[in-house]
């Protein structure tokens, strides 16, 4: 076969590879990769993996396998996961980004802040909050399906969830970039004492952990999440 030829032939397969995008995520990580998720495979996994947990798996697997689906939400899906110390929130936020990108917490398109961790200084509250907004605006230009997952949401300072806030609303586009299929994820130890006493009631008046429904928790963590100084 003549160089050229060849040169000529390799280049033609580059560039089929490179502008024909499901090729191309074949071999590399997309941000479309996953835009259908399979609803089967999540609740496999989370009900082989995550137990003593039947609200939020129900919850999870509606909210996102539904979000996943819909072509064009409103707004972007917002969850808020609240619960004790080693209870399961960050393993459970592990398995959604893992469902959505198989790269999972290591995506490029996944991004993890801890409160402690990331915005330590109350003192540099204003600059953070700069580049949290820029952060989340560049990621969610470059892949409108990013996730961002909050931990320590209680112990984050109220100025910087204000920074948050205007990105979870029913905006068409903010600045000239819609956020309305991105997923942000709240991690948070308020309300943990109420979700506990419900469950310890439920116990004490012998009834099983799978009795206790939604509604029996919304009340005691939305009055105990208010009540937080933070707000969440
Ligand atoms: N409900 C659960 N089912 C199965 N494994 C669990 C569950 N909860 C916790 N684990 C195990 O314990 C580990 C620690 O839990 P995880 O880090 O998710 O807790 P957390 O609720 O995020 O705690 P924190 O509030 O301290 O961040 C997990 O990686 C997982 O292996």
């Amino acid at each position: 076969v003549e160089p050229i030829s060849l040169g000529l032939a390799l280049a033609g397969v580059l560039t089929g590879y490179i502008s024909y995008p499901r090729l191309y995520c074949l071999f590399a990580e997309c941000c479309s990769q996953k835009q259908s998720l399979s609803r089967d495979a999540l609740q496999k996994d989370l009900d082989s993996k995550l137990f003593g947990q039947h609200l939020a798996k129900k919850v999870i697997l509606n909210a996102v396998s539904g979000f996943i689906s819909n072509p064009k939400p409103k707004k972007p899906l917002t969850l808020s996961l609240h619960g004790w110390t080693g209870t399961g929130k960050n393993f459970v936020s592990k398995i959604i980004a893992e469902n959505i990108y198989e790269g999972g917490l290591n995506s490029d398109y996944v991004h993890l802040f801890v409160a402690t961790l990331h915005f330590p200084h109350v003192s540099n509250i204003t600059l953070y909050k700069d580049q949290l907004q820029s952060w989340i605006r560049g990621n969610v230009s470059a892949c409108a399906r990013s996730i961002f997952i909050f931990d320590e949401m209680d112990k984050m300072h109220a100025g910087l969830i204000d920074a948050i806030k205007p990105y979870l609303d029913y905006y068409d586009n903010l600045d000239g970039v819609s956020y309305q299929k991105a997923i942000f994820v709240f991690l948070s130890n308020a309300g943990a004492e109420r979700i506990t006493d419900v469950a310890l009631d439920f116990w004490r008046s012998g009834k099983q952990r799978e009795e206790i429904k939604l509604r029996d928790m919304e009340h005691a963590l939305s009055v105990s999440a208010f009540n937080n100084k933070n707000r969440i």
